[in-house]
């Protein structure tokens, strides 16, 4: 079957492969020429993962109409902030019982919007729709190291469809009807390993470390029962499993953004050298609307944005987070 896949970084180039080694044609949307032409005639994505060795059933293209072109599905998988240009898109091209399924992990800005939603407010038929996430770094799953990960939707023939059609040998596939809570617990872990990534800038350890993965677990958890989602999706792949990968990963970028805010490192320097998303940077910001909307304390992601985005000196921010006041451990839970 003709699968496209919208957005050619790493993540879109693995599972692009991922799709390609099961047998699937594959038509791979990409921003720069340079990239299609690499792919097209290289087998190579000479901007991402480029050590990879690509199948040659995948067929770049800057053209959203030709690589949506017969496809029986799409796979979003740009950055998240570009997700409602490209629903837009989209809507001009598919129909409204067309399965896509969204791979991005982001809050919309202002709308406070997950994901689906963005999409289903543009296209409608919200049960057509899924979301994937998981402990899933582009950088192994390319070498088929194995991993597993959830795809969640409303509908579950949509869960089922594409849960088929990315398993693998080495990717293992689960389905959830938690819409709501794999997208927090996406957008939620990002932040908090900018955070982890900042206290090991710092020279702190393993316990602080272990200590603001857990405490962010209670974050994630709060604003996700209070958004809707389920408290132990939390508990899952796309809530701890990804929690533990992205904070102790030497394939993170965020975490490794944060390595580099906490020794004077800045987002544009960071983002001009390895021509990467952080999408934790956004998301400190994007989860600020979802927190006040529904009343949620959120310090870690608070104190992240304070440092991301407000010149807060990390030091200074690690002590206001330990004078808040003492209380139980699940307070608000
Ligand atoms: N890399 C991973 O391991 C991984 C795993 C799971 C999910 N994700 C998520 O997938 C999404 C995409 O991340 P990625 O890692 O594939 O990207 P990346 O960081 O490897 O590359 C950046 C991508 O952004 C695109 N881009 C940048 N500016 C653009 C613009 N103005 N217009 C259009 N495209 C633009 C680039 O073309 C490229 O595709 C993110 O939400 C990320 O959190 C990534
Ligand atoms: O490299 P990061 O920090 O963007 O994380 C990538 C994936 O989301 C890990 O599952």
């Amino acid at each position: 079957m003709k699968v496209a896949v919208i957005g050619a970084g790493s993540w879109g180039t693995a599972l692009a492969q991922t799709l390609a080694l099961n047998g699937h044609n594959v038509s791979l949307w990409a921003r720069k020429d340079s990239v299609v032409h690499g792919i097209n005639h290289e087998h190579v994505n000479p901007r991402y993962l480029s050590d990879a060795k690509l199948s040659d059933n995948i067929v770049a293209t800057t053209s959203y109409r030709d690589a949506l072109h017969r496809a029986k599905a799409a796979v979003i998988v740009t950055p998240s902030n570009l997700l409602r240009g490209v629903a837009r898109v989209l809507s001009d091209v598919v129909d409204d019982q067309f399965p896509i399924v969204i791979c991005s992990k982001g809050v919309e800005a202002e709308s406070g919007y997950l994901p689906v939603g963005v999409f289903e407010s543009e296209l409608g038929n919200r049960d057509r729709l899924a979301v994937l996430s998981g402990p899933n770094h582009a950088e192994e799953v390319i070498k088929a190291k194995p991993a597993g990960t959830v795809i969640a939707s409303s509908g579950q023939d949509t869960a089922v469809m594409f849960r088929d059609l990315f398993a693998s040998p080495t990717f293992r596939t689960y389905t959830s009807d938690d819409v709501t809570g794999v997208e927090l617990c996406a957008a939620f872990k990002n932040v908090i390993a900018i955070a982890v990534g900042v206290a090991y800038g710092l020279g702190y350890g393993d316990n602080t470390a272990a200590m603001l993965m857990t405490r962010g677990l209670a974050e994630m958890s709060r604003l996700t029962v209070k958004c809707g989602g389920q408290a132990i999706t939390c508990m899952g792949l796309a809530g701890a499993g990804d929690l533990i990968a992205t904070c102790t990963s030497e394939h993170s970028r965020n975490r490794s953004f944060g390595v580099e805010l906490a020794q004077g490192g800045t987002l544009d320097g960071y983002r001009e050298r390895t021509h990467m998303v952080v999408e934790g940077a956004l998301a400190c910001k994007t989860l600020k609307t979802l927190s006040e909307a529904y009343n949620v304390e959120l310090p870690i992601t608070d104190v992240v944005r304070g440092v991301v985005w407000e010149g807060a000196d990390p030091k200074a921010a690690a002590k206001d987070l330990f004078a808040r006041p003492l209380t139980t451990e699940f307070y608000g839970l």
